[in-house]
């Protein structure tokens, strides 16, 4: 089957750097796209900018403070965005279809398969899929947040074999460009570390969410799940041809051999049904060494969870570090915690092995 891939196009790309939808530029992209297609390439976009459509279309001079006319803006801007995109697509005769997507689409198998269908049928019949998260009705616990994750969940139900992140930057640079002229680019990242992610700041616009950093983890999901994964500026000539076709071009980031079963990657669509609280010594463990955690690092445990759901391993500070697997339930784990990994047995009179979150099964944040 041919190559698929998903392009993220950030806001910072769809406004050019302006406030409102550059029509000009989005058609540039949409050339380079039906270039692909033509060639048989399965394209599928993960397009933000319905803030920004819908700040330009009610004439918001700036961004509202609160949620529910964030949606209102969403909800009014997404249409326009869509319809753009229609009549940019439309000129090169190919046909779009619309998917709004919150973490509850995704968060069971059932939903998860339901939208690879979706998606696939839309592939099959030469569509292009044009994805979104339904901002106007996600609701805090169900809210994915930001685009980049969503474009990692959506290659990993796509079963992509790439992943092109497009921004405002040409790629991770060592610090951020707008506060340090002399950053440099990095060309590939063999492996996330806490440095690379040390390297990732905030957006630096006001309609940008997330920055570098949520492209990190979004990076880090993908990769983990065997998915190429590429940051590259929208603004360069012939980008996504560049980049598909592997030139030197943005940052690279290798995709892991040691990857999650395919069988558990939907996991990562699953909002975390409870917390770990670990201490600093598994903080450290985590973050810098790479290693899986064991009940010795818990204080506490949150929440009333199965094993095999998702957890959050919050630091010692509050700070949400990682995301991952359980592999005991949230009652085991609160007779385990603080206890030694060979003391498990004789405490639940059964084991799962040694660790709570194995390493592969989880995705650290920092
Ligand atoms: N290390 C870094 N390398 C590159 N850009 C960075 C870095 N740290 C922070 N940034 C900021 O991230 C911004 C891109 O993210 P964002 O504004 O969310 O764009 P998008 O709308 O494309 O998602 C850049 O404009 C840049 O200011
Ligand atoms: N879903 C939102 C975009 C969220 C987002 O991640 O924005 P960006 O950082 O510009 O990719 C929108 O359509 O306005």
């Amino acid at each position: 089957m041919s190559k698929t891939i998903v392009i993220k196009l950030g806001t910072s790309t769809l406004t050019h750097g302006s406030k409102n939808l550059s029509r000009p530029h989005m058609l540039e992209i949409v050339k380079q796209v039906s270039d692909l297609h033509q060639q048989g390439f399965r394209i599928i976009l993960v397009s933000s900018g319905a803030v920004a459509a819908g700040r330009e279309y009610l004439n918001h001079r700036e961004l509202p403070k609160t949620l529910a006319n964030k949606q209102l803006l969403a909800a009014v801007g997404q249409s326009q965005l869509i319809q753009v995109w229609e009549n940019l697509f439309s000129i090169y005769g190919i046909k779009i279809g619309q998917m709004l997507l919150t973490r509850a689409d995704i968060e069971n198998k059932e939903h998860f398969l339901n939208a690879r269908d979706t998606l696939n049928a839309l592939l099959t019949q030469q569509i292009i899929p044009i994805i979104n998260e339904n901002d106007a009705v996600a609701t805090a616990e169900f809210r994915i947040g930001d685009n980049d994750n969503l474009s990692a969940l959506v290659a990993i139900l796509a079963q992509a074999e790439q992943l092109i992140l497009l921004t405002d930057q040409e790629g991770l640079f060592d610090s951020d460009p707008r506060k340090n002229p002399n950053a440099k680019r990095i060309a590939t990242v063999e492996k996330i570390t806490p440095e690379i992610r040390q390297m990732a700041g905030g957006s630096g616009t006001t309609l940008g969410t997330g920055g570098m950093s949520t492209k990190i983890i979004a990076a880090d999901i993908a990769t983990r799940s065997g998915v190429e994964t590429v940051i590259a500026s929208g603004e360069k000539h012939n980008v996504i041809a560049n980049v598909a076709q592997g030139a030197e071009i943005g940052t690279r980031f290798i995709a892991q051999s040691d990857k999650l079963e395919g069988k558990k990657q939907w996991l990562f669509g699953a909002p975390p049904a409870g917390s770990l609280y670990i201490d600093e010594g598994a903080s450290a463990a985590l973050i810098s060494e790479h290693k899986s955690l064991l009940p010795a690092g818990i204080k506490q445990i949150e929440g009333k969870f199965a094993r095999g759901e998702v957890v959050k391993v919050i630091d010692g500070k509050g700070n949400v570090i990682a995301l991952g697997i359980s592999r005991y339930n949230s009652e085991a784990l609160s007779l385990i915690k603080g206890k030694k990994s060979s003391e498990i047995e004789a405490t639940l009179g059964y084991e799962f092995g040694s660790v709570v979150l194995h390493r592969n099964e989880m995705v650290v944040y920092r």
